[in-house]
């Protein structure tokens, strides 16, 4: 991608399909003027900004890591293959004569403002920085925090001192609180997204910025190799109903989401999810109750926030949510130092399921990662897993799936994902067990007949997905698989 289409953004397609309106809990929010479909398109947006994430520094033409510069500007990161950036952004640099380029070098966390400061400087663009400028910043909560004293030094001052602002139209009005507010717009407002090699960067766009936050969103967002992000319902959505986003990971407890929520976003989360203590169903929070389990009531101990304890639903007995808190933090280390390791991840899995209840975030995840580990095995021919490996990936797909659907329903990318690796794990496994005489031809045709429904559930969900995105080509090699698995039932 170049800079000059990520500026071009506000003449993208604006499905008119919602309105802006604000509330005072929500601020501003979206909300659908019309009966939306499934996958029914809601927004397609180019971001007004890209700017690298965990001070790396990337070519500000196509986001690879590099440590050279524009040989012009001699400011913005360029890497050896791309010889130019934004011309206006560039020419306007170019002319910053006795700019303190050495500061602005050696902070390379500035890039992003100064970025930011020239889309306000370039007459054609400044109408994208005014919508910027609207978006919730929460500066007030921020003055003085951790965040900002390492934005003072990391951004402000070296900004200030290279003498930036005196080349702008608008230099009167930068200083600390003004610079201090970008840093601010851009953590509260920003997406996460790709770069080239895998790694997040941000990606400030600003129509999609006004979806509120809910932990069972409406909708699914999906960015292209050019960026370009497109918003779509992934459940029919009512006229007058609130279109939202999910800020962050489905696959973490309550405590874990409204931490995060609140330490990033600064607000305290309250959807049905959240005020859920089984979390819909789903007790992905929830413990064994170490009394009545195993007995004939089987219950399980969900947290009382209220309460600072863990309760049984069944027979009210309690445990501290500090003591719990410690525990899952312990585990989670133990998960990290045995990554990659199939054997130790099944021993962690063995212990974590006898405290836990069998769909908690934690079990989740390390069968999430056990899952893929044997799904690498399985496709690696120079492997030849035997029929464990794949009853055991099949197990893990279908209780990983039994969770997913309770806390994404709908359409969702994670599920199409999870359950295309079902169907070829199936076929798979019962095309092996047909070569070693284990099953009949009819009841290879019935098992196979049974992964097709499983991959058609997939592909389904993945038809929405913009054409150049990973999952777009994945729907590619699932199509090839179906062609495949309806040959051989035929
Ligand atoms: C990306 S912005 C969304 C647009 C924002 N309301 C505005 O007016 O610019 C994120 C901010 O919106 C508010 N917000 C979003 N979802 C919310 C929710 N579910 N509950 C409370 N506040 C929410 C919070 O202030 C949050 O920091």
């Amino acid at each position: 991608m170049n800079s000059k289409s990520c500026l071009e953004m506000g003449d993208d397609t604006l499905h008119n399909v919602y309105t802006i309106e604000r509330n005072k809990t929500l601020g501003r929010h979206v909300v659908a003027t019309k009966k939306l479909g499934v996958g029914e398109t809601i927004l397609l947006e180019q971001p007004i900004l890209i700017a690298a994430s965990n001070n790396e520094i990337r070519c500000v033409n196509c986001f690879k890591l590099t440590e050279s510069h524009c040989e012009f500007c001699k400011i913005m990161p360029l890497c050896g293959t791309c010889q130019q950036h934004n011309q206006p952004e560039c020419e306007k640099l170019s002319s910053m004569k006795g700019l303190q380029t050495d500061e602005l070098i050696k902070y390379n966390e500035t890039y992003s403002i100064i970025k930011c400061l020239l889309i306000k400087e370039n007459i054609k663009t400044e109408k994208y920085f005014a919508q910027f400028l609207e978006a919730e910043s929460h500066i007030e909560q921020r003055r003085n925090s951790v965040i900002w004293r390492k934005y003072q030094q990391n951004i402000v001052e070296p900004i200030i001192k290279s003498g930036f602002a005196k080349y702008l139209r608008f230099a009167s009005i930068i200083n600390e609180d003004f610079l201090q507010l970008l840093c601010a717009l851009i953590d509260v407002n920003a997406f996460e997204i790709r770069a080239p090699d895998g790694n997040p960067m941000k990606g400030l766009y600003v129509q999609a910025a006004l979806l509120s936050h809910d932990c069972v969103a409406n909708t699914v967002i999906s960015i292209d190799s050019s960026y370009r992000m497109k918003i779509y319902a992934s459940q029919e959505i009512e006229p007058g109903q609130i279109i939202t986003n999910c800020y962050i990971n489905v696959l973490l407890g309550t405590r874990e989401r409204r931490r995060i929520l609140w330490e990033s976003k600064y607000f305290h989360c309250n959807c049905l999810r959240c005020n859920d203590p089984t979390e819909l169903n789903s007790h992905i929070s929830s413990l064994l109750c170490s009394k009545c389990q195993g007995r004939t009531l089987s219950g399980y101990l969900v947290e009382n926030v209220d309460a600072g304890n863990y309760q049984c639903l069944v027979c009210c007995h309690q445990k501290p949510a500090n003591e719990v808190n410690e525990y899952l933090k312990f585990m989670q280390t133990r998960i990290l130092e045995v990554q990659g390791n199939i054997n130790q991840l099944e021993k962690i899995l063995s212990r974590l399921s006898m405290a836990l209840h069998p769909r908690h975030y934690l079990i989740v995840d390390v069968k999430q990662n056990i899952a893929s580990l044997l799904r690498s095995v399985i496709n690696d021919t120079t492997q030849c897993p035997g029929i464990p490996v794949y009853e055991r990936t099949i197990e893990l797909c279908q209780s990983i799936l039994q969770v997913l659907k309770l806390i994404l329903p709908g359409v969702s990318r994670l599920k199409a994902i999870t359950l295309y690796e079902l169907a070829s794990t199936q076929a798979e496994y019962r095309r092996l067990l047909y070569q070693k005489k284990v099953i009949d031809k009819t009841k290879l045709r019935e098992y196979l007949q049974e992964a097709e429904k499983t991959l058609r559930e997939s592909i389904r969900m993945l038809l929405y997905e913009p054409k150049a995105t990973p999952e777009a080509r994945l729907t590619h090699s699932m199509l090839q698989e179906f062609k495949y698995l309806q040959t051989d039932i035929k």
